[in-house]
């Protein structure tokens, strides 16, 4: 199972690290030819914009897009998950627009600007390490999706068939498990 790591931005080495931990062939991209042979992807939190923008410089936003509607597993955190959304609060464009879900950008206020919390998510941990910085959280899941988590009744991390959204930072932690949850839904779409 080879995974890619979205490497424009964001903590790129520690996705790599965790990614081979759970079992992974896993390998950072930069190019659109890298997608090719690669079964998921992680996209990194970071800033939203920025990426964004770097993703269009070189023509990744499109071969995402494509790479996602052929039904391949895209696990994005933080900035990662707001790339993914069908929808954010406040601007008429979304980015990949890929998973069905709405995000909040920087959604806990300033005064918290990071923070970290033990949360359960369902089928994955009864007590996660989340790792919150800036983090948007999501403020709608589409028909299709399942809630996976929950910080002060707001949605942290949700799943959309074969799209993965975390709001925080799981590479920050000695955590794997998210990783390893991720690397099982690859498994599955390649069986599929
Ligand atoms: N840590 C993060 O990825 C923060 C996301 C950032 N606030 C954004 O809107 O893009």
């Amino acid at each position: 199972m080879k995974i890619g790591v979205l490497a424009l931005q964001g903590a790129v080495i520690e996705h790599l690290r965790m990614l081979e931990e759970v079992g992974a062939t896993a390998v950072s991209v930069k190019r659109v030819e890298e997608l090719h042979d690669l079964d998921g992807l992680v996209i990194p939190g970071g800033e939203s914009t920025t990426i964004s923008k770097l993703m269009h410089k070189y023509g990744l936003m499109d071969a995402v897009r494509k790479f996602g509607e052929a039904g391949k597993p895209i696990f994005g955190t933080c900035a990662g998950a707001i790339l993914l959304a069908k929808e954010i609060e406040g601007q008429s464009d979304a980015h990949l627009g890929l998973m069905d879900i709405k995000v909040a950008r920087n959604a806990f206020g300033r005064q918290k600007d990071s923070f970290e919390v033990n949360l359960p998510v369902v089928g994955v941990a009864a007590d996660y390490p989340a790792v919150f910085i800036r983090a948007p959280y999501l403020k709608h899941v589409g028909e299709a999706g399942q809630v996976l988590a929950k910080h002060e009744d707001k949605i942290v991390v949700a799943r959309d068939r074969h799209y993965l959204a975390a709001a925080f930072h799981p590479e920050l932690t000695e955590d794997t498990r998210l990783h390893k949850y991720f690397f099982d839904m690859v498994k599955e779409a390649k069986k599929a």
